[in-house]
């Protein structure tokens, strides 16, 4: 049974590290009797499209090169992926078929679709036998025995029945895109981007569940991601929006290859073969996906009228030039959008019922939900007005605007489109995980937040999640009534729950507010991220990870467009990480950065005059929510540690936790063993700080914990521990709770810049995580 049709075209096998990856990708994916349908390698169709017009020039010398290059592009392949007897096999039928070409060419025998199949073959049998070296049950088909077309029309009946004798159950079956065959058995070839049509093809006739695109981007965006920085990636698209996109230029979907599909349950997902984590795009049946706004663009089109058009016709000039073509009514004509250089192909087709209404256009189209695209055509031809744009056809129909153009609609005008037409009205989920002292807060916030937060988005709390506990609402839980709704829906779930529900959210964006202290909920942040979440951290624990997990962490994220806030994790509510990226951001550079970090340090030791005992003011800060869930972080010198972390790595100083040499302020035995034990040995960490509270006082000082983090061209230092400071001193003189950062850099060279404030509490702490979210979504807009 075939469960999945993978299909990979030629950018995901243009190298042998190509393949190699996509071997992977395959044993990764694919169980037993699944298909993966492959284009020719990288360039191959271009050079033997190259190789065919230089045959009927008969141009015999560039015959030859031609065949010499493609000879060594595929020898490279074969060399570099092959050993032994797979090697010299596919070296020798190599040869003979390129021999057979130059034979046919000399004899001017030469057919174009039998020329260009040898792409498709050449790369599916040598990705089945690089397969079989690695072991997997894979075998090469030709589908040239599995499509048989009469007359340009699939016999259906015919090819189910093929591909069901031929395709092998039992192991991974590698097949051509693009070519198939006539009645007389005669190659005849599916059009551009046909190997995604075969890919929907056999699906269709084996009854797969699905068929997965693997192309060069992550999926289907709003617009191209490659012009529009903003674009943003679907995770679902309905199948009507899909085909109009396919037909109103988006590079990634050909309407081609949703036909098989129309009237099958067979899923769709486009997905990246490069960045094989990337979350795929779904192309989903009607109802199942909300409808989304996209702006395509159009490059030299002519618009032709035609009388007494058929959808069928449609579908064969679409074969004959190779290309989805998109046609609808105006004003009681039937106009056709052609490409510019097969006009004349598609007048002579239409033998005198059609005629150039307009020629040489570009432009724009921007497809939308029906209910908003009278709007939306308003606003575009607003935006084309400011830039002078005045289109010369435009057509509103059904779910869409069409704005046809002189001038090339640029990745400017297109972005300024994008940010007035797409960012609007689009959705955000918020997913909240940690109710504890500053979740409880923030969550009560968020109701008030809403209304601020929604000028330009829907925002909606879509889960809560507690250790154990999650309560899951796609379509939004009320932050007003929440417990309610918490004790009636709230279940029991594993990160996988998580996870996939977060997949499967049809949001144009998503963040994970992270108000937990577990190390374990941060290690999902790469998960989330691949789901395309942005991130929102009170955690300490990513910022504070090994290098190589944290880098990577930044490195998806930035690849993916997705952003990190995370300003709470140092200072709570303080502004300490928006004024050192300010600072860099206009050229300033730190050289030092010295001060108190943590809430419940602070608060701890200028409370402490030995009138109360200290370990009894440990448990009052806890109950005050200042300290971490177990205290032992904060007295252990870890919190501040991590948060002198976080700031090193905010100005660009590579180091590991372990780097930063601390001093606990407690014996260092009391970190082991339960909060219970540590409690029952209390007059030890008492004896401990009366010893220091003393010899701080002999000093004429009082007992701090500070951090410092300074540094010069050729060192770093990087500490925190216990320093008695001189009575007088601005860190002496702290309110309790206080946080101080004390700051020297380039331009507070000699006169720091001092940040100080709260630097614990539940209220300060979720009102810093609402800043976040609110900078989140004003950099969505
Ligand atoms: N309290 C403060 O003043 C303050 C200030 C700045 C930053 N922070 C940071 O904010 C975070 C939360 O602090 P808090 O004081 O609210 O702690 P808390 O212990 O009161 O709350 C943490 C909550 O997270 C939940 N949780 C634990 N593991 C989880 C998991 N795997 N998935 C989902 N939920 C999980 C716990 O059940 C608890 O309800 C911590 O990382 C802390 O360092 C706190
Ligand atoms: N426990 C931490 C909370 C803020 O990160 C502190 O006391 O500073």
């Amino acid at each position: 049974m075939v469960n999945c049709v993978h299909k990979f075209g030629g950018s995901s096998l243009s190298s042998s590290e190509r393949y190699q990856s996509v071997a992977k990708i395959i044993i990764g994916h694919t169980q037993p009797g699944d298909c993966v349908v492959v284009s020719a390698a990288g360039k191959t169709t271009d050079t033997l499209v190259s190789l065919w017009q230089s045959y009927q020039q008969q141009d015999t010398q560039a015959v030859a090169d031609i065949l010499l290059q493609l000879n060594n592009h595929q020898s490279d392949l074969i060399e570099q992926l092959l050993q032994a007897d797979l090697k010299r096999s596919a070296l020798k039928t190599l040869l003979e078929e390129l021999n057979i070409i130059a034979s046919l060419a000399q004899s001017e025998q030469l057919k174009e679709a039998q020329l260009l199949a040898h792409g498709e073959l050449w790369s599916a049998r040598l990705l089945a036998a690089y397969l079989q070296q690695l072991n997997v049950h894979a075998c090469a088909h030709d589908a040239r025995l599995l499509f048989t077309l009469n007359d340009g029309e699939l016999r259906h009946a015919q090819n189910k029945l093929q591909c069901n004798s031929v395709i092998d159950a039992n192991k991974v079956n590698v097949v051509t895109g693009f070519i198939a065959a006539n009645t007389l058995g005669d190659t005849v070839t599916l059009g551009r981007n046909g190997s995604d049509y075969s890919a929907a093809l056999l699906a269709s006739y084996c009854d797969a569940k699905q068929v997965c695109i693997w192309t060069d981007t992550q999926g289907v965006f709003s617009t191209d991601p490659r012009k529009v920085k903003k674009a943003i990636k679907y995770a679902k698209v309905c199948r009507t929006q899909a085909n109009l996109l396919a037909r109103l230029g988006n590079p990634v979907l050909h309407a081609k290859t949703l036909s098989p599909l129309k009237n099958t349950n067979i899923k769709l997902a486009v997905r990246s073969s490069f960045d094989v984590q990337a979350s795929p795009t779904h192309i989903v049946k009607e109802g199942l996906a909300k409808k989304k706004r996209f702006i395509t663009t159009l490059q030299n089109v002519d618009l032709l009228t035609v009388e007494g058009l058929s959808e069928g016709e449609v579908a064969s000039v679409s074969q004959l030039i190779q290309h989805s073509l998109h046609h609808f009514n105006h004003n009681g004509e039937v106009y056709l959008v052609v490409p510019a250089a097969q006009t004349y192909q598609v007048i002579n087709y239409f033998a005198g019922r059609a005629n150039i209404s307009e020629s040489n256009l570009n432009g724009c189209a921007v497809v939308a939900p029906e209910q908003v695209i009278g709007t939306l055509k308003l606003q575009a031809l607003e935006v084309l007005a400011e830039q002078t744009i005045k289109p010369r056809f435009v057509h509103q129909d059904n779910g869409y605007v069409l704005l046809l153009t002189d001038q090339f609609i640029d990745s400017d005008v297109q972005s300024t489109l994008h940010d007035k037409l797409v960012n609007k009205g689009q959705e955000i989920a918020i997913i909240v995980a940690g109710l504890g002292n500053v979740g409880g807060v923030f969550i009560h916030q968020l109701a008030d937040q809403f209304e601020r937060l929604s000028g330009d988005f829907s925002i909606k709390l879509v889960a809560l999640v507690r250790s154990q506990e999650m309560l899951f609402n796609p379509s939004g839980v009320n932050p007003q009534t929440w417990e309610k709704q918490w004790q009636l829906e709230a279940k029991k779930y594993q990160s996988n729950d998580l996870l996939n529900a977060i997949n499967e959210l049809d949001y144009e964006h998503k963040v994970v507010i992270d108000i937990t202290a577990s190390e374990q909920f941060s290690q999902l942040y790469t998960d989330f991220v691949q789901s395309d979440c942005h991130l929102i951290s009170a955690n300490k624990y990513a910022g504070t990870a090994p290098t190589l997990w944290y880098q990577t962490l930044r490195n998806n994220l930035a690849e993916r467009n997705l952003h990190w806030r995370y300003n709470t994790s140092v200072g709570a509510g303080l502004p300490i990480n928006f004024a050192l990226a300010d600072l860099q951001n206009s050229g300033d550079k730190i050289t030092r950065i010295e001060g108190v970090f943590s809430g419940t340090l602070s608060w701890l030791c200028s409370k402490y005059d030995g009138s109360v005992a200290f370990s009894e003011l440990v448990l009052e800060a806890q109950k005050m929510g200042f300290t971490e869930p177990d205290p032992r972080e904060d007295l252990s010198g870890r919190d501040m540690q991590r948060k002198l972390l976080i700031l090193a790595r905010e100005l660009g100083v590579d180091l590991e936790l372990d780097d930063i040499s601390l001093s606990a302020l407690m014996p260092v035995e009391l970190a082991k063993g339960s909060w219970d034990d540590f409690i029952g040995k209390k007059t030890q960490l008492d004896a401990f700080i009366e010893e220091h509270a003393a010899a701080a006082q002999a000093k004429n000082a009082v007992l701090r914990y500070t951090g410092l983090l300074e540094i010069t061209c050729d060192k770093v230092i990087a500490k925190v521990g216990i320093t008695y400071v001189p009575n007088g001193d601005a860190l002496a003189n702290l309110t309790p709770g206080d946080n101080i950062f004390v700051i020297n850099s380039k331009w507070y060279s000699d006169n720091a810049l001092v940040i100080q404030g709260p630097g614990a509490g539940s209220e300060v702490t979720a009102a810093g995580v609402h800043s976040d979210l609110y900078w989140l979504v004003q950099n969505l807009k």
